[in-house]
């Protein structure tokens, strides 16, 4: 597979990702972006313990469906990585941890949270060592209780996922990712997005073995409603997910919030986009960008990337393409506000509202809580329009997926000093409020019953709860397969 295994000495020397940039910026050429200038090393298990304080609480980062991943100084922290330990899988089942070294030793770059090395512990477990990333998911950013991201970071965001799973499926053999969704999009130091977990991917052309016999999978919501069997799999799966992920990006809604009817995304995105009402769809958090062609091109863009017959979706290559367009015309307006807001007069900030006031009358131009960039103060971008909520009534948790039908906890609804609630109390509907855990990725479909829930292998069977669970899955495809967005 091509690493090394070396001492510790020789890992700081190989393994420093934060020489990276300063390495591919001296030889001024992008074609070194996806070339490694570090080698994978292997790690003693000592000291990936001792630089995670023997995996303790306080360098707990989080925890996923196979296992958790800590926060790990090497090197008296002039190395600092992320160390995933998996659960223990069925000697039968194949292991994430082997796949994910497996396929990240083999490819590169700046938009991947990149393998560094790997570990064995005592009891033969696996351990990964990949970049570690400071700023947390885009679901965080996206779904949190922080100020919303604007138009401009969000295309940037969607561009950069779009360029990372574009360099997948043109590697070869092709990367197929399996997982693409918005908590596996990691932020790095500079606000970069990273796609992450490598779990499930598959590599190979869709005619070799590996990937013929490989069971379905991925996460609710996210999931192509066509990848019903092995041989159904393509890049196209990614290109699906890829647009639930947009279609995350323009709303803030959740791929499914059952607080929400229809729960699905797609079902309540698609025909909207297909009405004309693009406005309609965009997050009331921070409302339509300025440029409305270039919020069309990219709604429109995304209900062609979930369109329900995968040979009518779009490939990676015309979606990174269409979305550089889109990210140009959002800047270019951001730009446009800026230098609007120079000439007209000083910028005015409070928490809530961005003004520009003129010399001699006040002109409000932005009414939505935008207040640009941390770093330098400025306004960059401008949205005309009122932050309204969608339904009214009571209060409701929303925004949060449903994984497993099991993880669905229903709250009392006076628990008014909730923080997220109370942020969110013009958000609201009829129905009792309803917390839900993130998606989690699933296991695996084998024809139409879902069969293990750690995302790999396996064949025991399930219980009628997850039974449920593939059904829904099943009548969401069903549901999308209604919805062929009329937008080429
Ligand atoms: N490289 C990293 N740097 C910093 N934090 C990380 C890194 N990788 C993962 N994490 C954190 O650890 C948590 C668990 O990650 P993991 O990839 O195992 O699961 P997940 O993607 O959240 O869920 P699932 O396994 O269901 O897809 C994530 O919520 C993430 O915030």
């Amino acid at each position: 597979m091509g690493y090394f295994s070396c001492n510790a000495e020789s890992a700081i020397a190989t393994c420093d990702s934060y020489n990276w940039e300063l390495l591919t910026k001296k030889q001024g050429n992008t074609t070194h972006l996806t070339k490694r200038p570090f080698q994978i090393v292997e790690f003693d298990f000592s000291d990936l313990h001792s630089a995670t304080n023997g995996f303790s609480p306080a360098n707990f980062l989080g925890k996923g469906s196979h296992g958790s991943v800590f926060k790990a100084h090497l090197h008296q922290s002039k190395l600092i990585a992320a160390v995933k330990k998996t659960k223990q899988t069925q000697p039968t089942t194949a292991n994430p941890a082997d796949n994910e070294v497996e396929i990240l030793s083999r490819v590169y770059h700046p938009r991947l949270v990149n393998l560094l090395g790997f570990a064995i512990d005592p009891n033969q477990h696996k351990l990964i060592v990949v970049e570690y990333m400071p700023n947390g998911s885009l679901y965080d950013l996206l779904h949190g209780s922080c100020k919303p991201p604007g138009w401009v970071k969000r295309t940037r965001f969607a561009l950069q996922v779009a360029r990372a799973v574009q360099f997948l499926h043109s590697s070869n053999p092709p990367i197929i990712h399996r997982d693409i969704k918005s908590s596996n999009i990691l932020i790095d130091s500079k606000f970069n997005s990273r796609i992450s977990d490598f779990g499930l991917a598959l590599r190979g052309h869709v005619e070799d073995v590996k990937v013929k016999s490989t069971p379905p999978a991925g996460t609710l919501g996210y999931l192509d409603p066509g990848y019903l069997a092995p041989g159904d799999l393509s890049t196209k799966s990614d290109v699906f997910s890829f647009g639930i992920l947009m279609l995350e990006i323009i709303s803030g809604r959740n791929a499914i919030d059952v607080n929400y009817s229809p729960p699905s995304v797609v079902e309540w995105a698609v025909p909207v986009i297909k009405s004309g009402n693009i406005a309609g769809i965009c997050d009331p958090r921070i409302g339509p960008p300025e440029d409305s062609e270039a919020l069309r091109l990219m709604a429109v863009l995304a209900a062609r990337c979930v369109r329900s017959t995968s040979a009518k979706r779009p490939g990676m290559a015309e979606v990174l393409e269409s979305l550089k367009g889109v990210y140009k015309r959002m800047k270019t307006q951001s730009h446009m506000c800026i230098s609007l807001g120079r000439r007209v007069g000083r910028v005015v900030q409070d928490s809530r509202m961005v003004k520009y006031e003129a010399l001699d009358e006040s002109v409000e131009l932005v009414r939505n809580a935008r207040t640009g960039s941390r770093r330098n103060g400025r306004v960059s971008s401008a949205a005309g329009v009122d932050v309204r909520s969608d339904v009214i009534g009571d209060r409701v948790e929303r925004s949060k997926s449903i994984g497993t039908a099991s993880e669905i906890k229903y709250l009392p609804t006076d628990l008014s000093n909730d923080h997220m609630n109370r942020r969110r109390a013009g958000f609201s509907m009829k129905m009792p409020t309803v917390r839900l855990r993130k998606s989690k990725s699933m296991g695996i479909l084998q024809g139409r019953r879902l069969v293990n829930n750690n995302g790999i292998g396996g064949s025991q069977s399930i219980g009628s709860r997850k039974l449920e669970e593939s059904k829904l899955l099943v009548d969401l495809g069903g549901n999308v397969k209604g919805q062929e967005a009329e937008c080429s």
